[in-house]
C-alpha cells in the first residue's frame, strides 16, 4: 500500500538524517547543482532507499540530499521520475508522498521547459501561476487512501500565492524581475510539434514541459504548499530556429542554474525565519 511504502521510506530517511525538515526541493533536468548549496549534506542514493525506482534520464543523478540552507533543513531530490520513462504516476510522485510522511510542509518544484510566450526566451526563470495537465491522467486516479489526502481535491490555487509573492520579492532583491506563467504538461518523451505548440499557446500555456504537474497535484493532495520555479532552456518547437535536443536543454539548465539556485537559496533563507520553519518531528511509524 502506498501509505505504508511512503512511511517505510520516510522511516529510513529519518533514521539516516534525523530532525525536522522545513522544505523539499525537486531538481529538474540539469539543475542538480543546487544541491551544492547545502551545508553538511547527508546523501542517500535512491538505490539505498526502500521503494524508490531508479532514474534513467541524463541530468537526473538519482539521490536525495538532506542538509542546511540558512537555518532551514532541506530535502533535495537530485533527479526525478518521469511518466515517459514508463513509471506510473504513483511512482513518479512517490518522493512527494515521502515528503508528506516526513512531515515536510512545503515543496519547491523546478524543471526545464520550452518557452511559448514571446517574452519567455531561453534563460528566463518563470514562477508558475497555474498549469494545464495534458498528460491525459491524474496522479490521483485509483482508490483514494484518506490518510494521504481527499478523494476530490480542489485545485483553485495549486501554486501558493504567498510563496509566489515571496519569490517575486526575493528575485527583486537579487536584481531581476520574476515573471509568472502557466505550465503545460505534455506526456513526452518526444518534444512537441509546431502545431501542438500553437494549440498550447491558444490554450493559455506560457511554457511547456514533461514533469512537475503530477508532483504539484500530489503535493496539494498531501497538504503541502507548492512553489514552481522553472527555467526556459529553449524556444518551443516551431518557434525555435533549430531542432530541439536534450543536450541543449541540459547545457542551458547549467547556464541558468546558478541564478535559479540564488533565488531558491534566498527563498529558503527567508522561509527559515518563519515560525513554522522546521515543522514536524515525524515520520509517523508504519501501522
Ligand atoms: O525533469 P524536467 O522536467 O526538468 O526535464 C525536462 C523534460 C524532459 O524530461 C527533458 C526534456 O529535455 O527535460
Ligand atoms: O520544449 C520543450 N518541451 C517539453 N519539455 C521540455 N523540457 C525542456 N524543453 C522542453
Amino acid at each position: 500500500m502506498l501509505y505504508t511504502r511512503a512511511s517505510e521510506a520516510a522511516n529510513v530517511i529519518a533514521g539516516r538524517a534525523p530532525g525536522p525538515i522545513g522544505a523539499g526541493v525537486v531538481l529538474g533536468s540539469g539543475l542538480g547543482g543546487l544541491a551544492d548549496r547545502l551545508s553538511d549534506p547527508v546523501a542517500m542514493p535512491y538505490a539505498e532507499l526502500p521503494h524508490f525506482p531508479m532514474t534513467t534520464v541524463a541530468g537526473h543523478p538519482g539521490r536525495l540530499l538532506i542538509g542546511g540552507i540558512g537555518g532551514l533543513r532541506v530535502a533535495m531530490f537530485q533527479g526525478r521520475f518521469h511518466h515517459y520513462e514508463g513509471h506510473d504516476l504513483e511512482c513518479v510522485t512517490f518522493p512527494i508522498r515521502v515528503l508528506h510522511r516526513l512531515g515536510v510542509p512545503r515543496v519547491i518544484l523546478t524543471a526545464a521547459t520550452g518557452g511559448i510566450r514571446d517574452d519567455l526566451g531561453p534563460g528566463s526563470i518563470v514562477c508558475l501561476s497555474d498549469h494545464l495537465n495534458l498528460m491525459g491522467v491524474s496522479p490521483l486516479r485509483g482508490r483514494n487512501d484518506d490518510r494521504l489526502g481527499p478523494r476530490f481535491l480542489d485545485l483553485s490555487e495549486v501554486y501558493s500565492s504567498r510563496l509566489r509573492s515571496l519569490a517575486r520579492e526575493e528575485a527583486a532583491r537579487l536584481g531581476f524581475v520574476l515573471p509568472e506563467g502557466v505550465y503545460a504538461c505534455m506526456p513526452g518523451p518526444n518534444y512537441e510539434t509546431p502545431a501542438e505548440i500553437r494549440m498550447l499557446r491558444a490554450l493559455g500555456a506560457d511554457v511547456v514541459g514533461m514533469s512537475t504537474v503530477p508532483e504539484a497535484i500530489v503535493a496539494r493532495h498531501s497538504g503541502l504548499e507548492v512553489l514552481g520555479l522553472v527555467i526556459v532552456t529553449n524556444w518551443a518547437a516551431g518557434i525555435s530556429p533549430a531542432p530541439l535536443s536534450h543536450a541543449e536543454v541540459i547545457e542551458a539548465s547549467l547556464a541558468v542554474g546558478g541564478r535559479l539556485a540564488d533565488l531558491i537559496d534566498a527563498v529558503l533563507r527567508r522561509l527559515s525565519t518563519e515560525p513554522d520553519a522546521g515543522r514536524s518531528p515525524v515520520p509517523v511509524p508504519v501501522p
